[in-house]
């Protein structure tokens, strides 16, 4: 696509907000769940686009005031709303390279994450500032602190202050396509999580693919689950109604707060992680609650079970479910709706055919190619695989980021190169159906090497889904790497897990039973139960196979060669 189809010639995302606030000046951008009413409607605080594009040019002019300068990589952590939506503006607009991270990565990573970018400054709620002082000389580089709150002993300015800067000759930085925007680390579900670079061109195109292959209008209401939404929202004259939720453990979300939200904005919109909606649907099936505004829900981050598409078509009747399938460093990838899995390609799934995550979003490149775990520097390296085949998906276009901030291995392990060019290596692995459609079959590091030959958790898993006591299931390997014995680990409903031997000797005879009937399963031998899988926090949904395989090693000891 050509650069033409852009508005501006200057790459710098925070000028979005500009150009909406001269068009819906008027429009509420941000609005946050505040106190209660006597009658017990909630309260909300509100900002329009006119005033988020004014408040974060202020605070982008003070930060320039106190010798922040393009380039300059400042952490910012403030909890999601209207400061958190006006500080990332504000430091795009004054060239800072915003890293943010998840809290919800608990302490020791988000320590270890910031040890590898080395902020020069902290813009950040008070309690971030007392840590950073309690941690010694360890952050001694960082220099431009701001809070957001209240300042004690720590010096540096705060928001407030910055909110009063004189605009005067400060203009915003005029970045171009390639110059860094933001380090965001991923969740770190296959390993240490990665600081990934995003260039400011990067973030431009993902607002515009978004709007586009959703038919997104401004004007419309959002209420987003990703604290990061509320960019892309103001950025296309979306309100962002921000819920009351720990943004970093989505499963634990009180739905009453999203149905409350939704319901006081007729909002349209609802972008959230599947752990939301599993919650979501099943409080609207129990309590006989639907939300009628919704005509667009999107589920993103990690694989969406069918349960949660079925009843989130019941919760909001009136909107189509999208589940973007993508990844911190390549988003968006592709998309496809509920009623497209639930009409037609659920059947492949439950076969074993992996799950059908759609068509390609604009801008995107995509080929499979030949599974490998070493580094694939040029494109000439790479084998193509023939459609139909399973192999590594690699993908290319605008959104796609070009490295790691935080690892040249990294780096060196997921890209390749192509000209000028650079493909990323998504980690997952699947295949291309003749619509060119990509079918999701699991991580690259979870596929399991049997003598016999390769195994892939989706497919795999998705046969033993099918059985009607089973909340999910994994897929591991133990033994000598090359010839693995692959293991099914089930973890039943809760309320399902059987009480005694025979009822359990029952499960694994019907588990047997469905895994004989499928030539992919009928090998697996050995069949485990499992009450609570171990899972990432963030979504809630990806099952950490690693921990799994160690479980699964410790009671299957005895069949262990050697
Ligand atoms: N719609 C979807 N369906 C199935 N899987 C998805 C979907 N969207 C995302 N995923 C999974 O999530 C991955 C991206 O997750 P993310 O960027 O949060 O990093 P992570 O893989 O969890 O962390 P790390 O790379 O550190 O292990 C994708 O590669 C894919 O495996």
């Amino acid at each position: 696509m050509s650069e033409a189809t852009l508005t501006t010639p200057v790459f710098n995302v925070g000028l979005l907000l500009d150009e909406i606030a001269q068009t819906r000046p008027d429009g509420v951008a941000i609005a946050v769940p505040g106190k209660r009413n006597k009658d017990g409607s909630r309260k909300y605080d509100t900002i329009t686009f006119a005033g988020l594009a004014e408040d974060s040019t202020k605070v982008a002019a003070g930060l320039a005031q106190m010798g922040v300068t393009p380039g300059t990589r400042l952490a910012l952590m403030v909890r999601p709303g209207i400061d958190f939506v006006s500080l990332v503006f504000a430091l795009f607009k004054v060239g800072a390279v915003s890293i943010l991270i998840d809290p919800g990565m608990g302490k020791k990573n988000v320590l270890s994450c910031l040890d590898q970018v080395k902020p020069k400054g902290f813009v950040a709620i008070p309690i971030v500032h007392a840590v950073r002082k309690l941690c010694g000389r360890r952050y001694k580089e960082s220099t431009f602190n701001v809070t957001a709150g209240k300042r004690w002993f720590w010096g540096g300015a705060t928001l407030d202050e910055l909110r009063k800067t004189e605009v005067g000759d400060f203009r915003p930085f005029e970045a171009e396509a390639d110059d860094q925007a933001a380090i965001i680390f991923t969740s770190g579900s296959t390993g240490p999580p990665k600081g990934v670079e995003f260039r400011h061109e990067g973030f431009r195109r993902q607002v515009q693919f978004i709007q586009e292959r959703y038919e997104i209008q401004p004007g419309e209401v959002d209420v987003p689950g990703f604290p990061l939404f509320g960019l892309f929202n103001s950025a296309m004259g979306v309100t962002s109604v921000i819920p009351e939720m720990d943004f970093s453990r989505p499963a634990t979300v009180d739905p009453k707060n999203i149905l409350e939200a939704v319901g006081d904005w007729e909002a349209t919109q609802s972008f959230a992680s599947p752990a939301v909606w599993n919650a979501v649907g099943q409080f609207c099936e129990r309590e006989g609650l639907w939300m009628p505004s919704l005509k667009r829900v999107l589920s993103a981050g990690a694989p969406v079970p069918p349960h949660v598409l079925k009843r989130m078509k019941a919760a909001a009747p009136n909107a189509e479910m999208y589940t973007p399938y993508g990844a911190t460093e390549a988003l968006p990838v592709a998309s496809i709706s509920a009623s497209e899995v639930l009409g037609e390609t659920i059947e492949r799934s439950r076969e074993g055919g992996g799950t059908c995550v759609g068509s390609r979003f604009r801008g995107i490149d995509w080929q499979v190619i030949a599974i490998s775990d070493e580094p694939l520097d040029t494109i000439d390296q790479i084998q193509p695989l023939p459609r139909g085949e399973i192999g590594e998906l690699i993908v290319h276009g605008p959104v796609i980021t070009h490295r790691y901030a935080t690892s040249e291995e990294a780096t060196r392990l997921a890209k390749i190169h192509d000209g000028d060019a650079i493909w990323h290596r998504m980690g997952d692995v699947g295949y291309l159906d003749q619509q060119d459609r990509f079918w999701f079959c699991g991580r690259k590091s979870h596929r399991v090497l049997t003598a016999e030959g390769t195994m892939f958790t989706i497919p795999v898993e998705s046969i033993f889904n099918t059985h009607e006591k089973i909340f999910r299931s994994a897929l591991v390997g133990i033994g000598p790497e090359g010839a693995k014995i692959p293991v099914v680990i089930v973890e039943p409903w809760s309320g399902q897990y059987p009480n005694t031997p025979e009822e359990i000797d029952a499960l694994l005879d019907e588990l047997h039973e469905i895994g004989n009937k499928n030539p992919l399963t009928q090998r697996i031998e050995h069949f485990l139960l499992h009450p609570n899988f171990p899972v990432d926090v963030r979504h809630n949904a990806k099952i950490f196979r690693e921990k799994l395989t160690i479980w699964a090693e410790d009671r299957l000891d005895a069949i262990l060669p050697g």
